[in-house]
């Protein structure tokens, strides 16, 4: 089953990353959420979990050819699709049409050309959208109850308001533009620009202009001015994302803005000004990459002004059930669903899975069960074949990490507190099973009844602190 696309959805399809790379720009500058596709297969690949609102495709490729996917999408009625061919000839061109093409580009085209016939032919599918529902839609919202994660709300509070530069640390999918975004939004800057940029995501060739613009005519293919993440993001936030991937040139140069506050545009002479805050991440150990030469150190220092850590997701297995409850009630509102429910027993099983690909993953997992699970309540039998990864032992796991944290902490006392929680838990575990019978719960666990008494007095009074 595939999702319904959002009515600005729009997918580009060429085999060249250059071209790719500035229509979708362009066709992000107009307010349409891009995914780009660097051959026919891929796009095969996504369609069978989303669907575009329009698709752009380039007809010569390697592998499959465009028109070979334009007949395919209109037999499934998938559409439009505007055809793009540097290839201008008239047999292209009425074969596109012939296959049921929106539109035909013919390269090399302008890009507000191209943003023109896209829109074009969104009106004549779709009325627009209702934007007050995609405000709606509860996505950004910050969960957790874990200490790691009061921790975090903690330090975005006390730094939001100041202009520091915060360095967000942590595995993929952690939540790291989550936490950037709710730093601008606690800030007076939330009616300013929210900019991301993903340095990763770039070519690095391109990274430049990105950053800081260019004038019409610096390079080939920039045929206008373009105002870069810096412009747009003046008075407000720019959050620069895997930071420790941008190349050595571009991070002399991103020092030299952060420390003057000015800068050129690309082929430009015009010196800038800006007052932007810096928000930075990355899921790398920065550090080692200043030891192997890969990443300034004056750099690292100017950004690391406040690091804000953020925990694998199974280092927090507590938050773990919130996050699942609010990501299945959210899929159902966005996908529009039936509302649907887990069961105990699956929330349990769910909480002990590993999630390399922390939040993110949790978050697609639920989707995905919004949209597969075949009854109202999900069951541990429909989370798939994916075994949980936790195996008999890995309440030491959990127990490892949370010593490990406490002990980066400084905390005394680690081992009694270790204990009662042992105690604790075992003894709950085993009443729950017997009734709240406490001879048959002492005969269960092994101990005797007066012991089981002394520690449930014990543990009444001094609960240790759960991660
Ligand atoms: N604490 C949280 N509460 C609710 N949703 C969250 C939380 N953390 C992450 N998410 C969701 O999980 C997804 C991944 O989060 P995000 O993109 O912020 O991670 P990231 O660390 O920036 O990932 P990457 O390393 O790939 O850039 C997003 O959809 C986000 O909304």
């Amino acid at each position: 089953m595939t999702d319904a696309p959002a009515s600005r959805d729009v997918w580009v399809v060429d085999d060249d990353r250059g071209v790719r790379f500035v229509l979708a720009e362009a066709l992000r500058d107009a307010g349409h959420a891009v995914r780009e596709f660097g051959d026919v297969a891929s796009v095969r690949d996504a369609l069978k979990t989303a669907r575009p609102a329009l698709l752009l495709t380039d007809v010569r490729m390697p592998g499959e050819d465009g028109l070979a996917l334009l007949s395919e999408l209109k037999a499934q009625g998938v559409g439009p699709v505007i055809v793009m061919s540097a290839y201008t000839d008239v047999a292209t061109a009425a074969a596109a049409y012939r296959q049921g093409a929106a539109d035909y580009l013919a390269k090399p085209f302008d890009l507000d050309q191209a943003v023109a016939a896209v829109e074009r032919a969104l009106a004549d599918v779709a009325p627009p959208p209702a934007p007050a529902k995609l405000m709606e839609t509860p996505r950004h919202t910050l969960l957790g109850e874990s200490s790691a994660m009061r921790e975090v709300f903690r330090l975005i509070g006390r730094v939001a308001a100041s202009d520091l530069s915060v360095l967000i640390t942590g595995e993929t999918g952690t939540g790291k533009e989550l936490v950037a975004r709710a730093l601008h939004e606690e800030s007076a800057r939330r009616d300013r620009p929210f900019v991301a940029l993903n340095t990763a995501a770039i070519p690095s060739e391109l990274l430049e202009s990105e950053l800081f613009g260019h004038e019409a005519g610096a390079f080939t293919g920039a045929t206008r001015r373009h105002a870069g993440r810096f412009e747009q993001a003046e008075g407000g936030t720019l959050f620069l994302d895997e930071i420790g991937d941008m190349p050595l040139a571009l991070q002399t140069r991103l020092l030299r803005v952060l420390a003057g506050g000015e800068f050129y545009r690309v082929g430009g002479r015009e010196l800038m000004r800006g007052d932007v805050r810096i928000v930075a991440a990355t899921h790398q150990d920065l550090a080692a990459r200043v030891a192997s030469g890969q990443f300034r150190a004056d750099l690292l220092h100017r950004l690391d002004v406040v690091r804000i850590e953020l925990p694998p997701l199974r280092q927090r297995r507590s938050d773990i059930p919130k996050l699942a409850e609010h990501f299945l009630a959210a899929a159902a509102v966005e996908l529009k669903l039936p509302p649907k429910r887990f069961s105990r027993a699956a929330l349990k099983a769910i909480a002990q899975r590993d999630f390399p690909g922390n939040v993110r993953e949790l978050e697609n997992l639920c989707r995905r069960l919004a949209v597969i699970a075949p009854g109202a309540e999900i069951l541990p039998s429909d989370l798939g074949t994916a075994a949980p990864t936790a195996g008999g032992d890995d309440w030491t796991h959990a127990l490892r990490d949370w010593a490990e944290q406490a002990l980066a902490r400084g905390e005394a006392d680690i081992h009694a507190r270790a204990r009662e929680a042992l105690d604790h838990t075992l003894m709950q575990a085993a009443l729950r099973a017997h009734d709240n019978h406490r001879q048959h719960a002492a005969a269960a666990l092994g101990v005797g009844r007066n012991t089981l008494t002394r520690k449930l007095g014990a543990s009444r009074t001094r609960r240790p602190n759960k991660t």
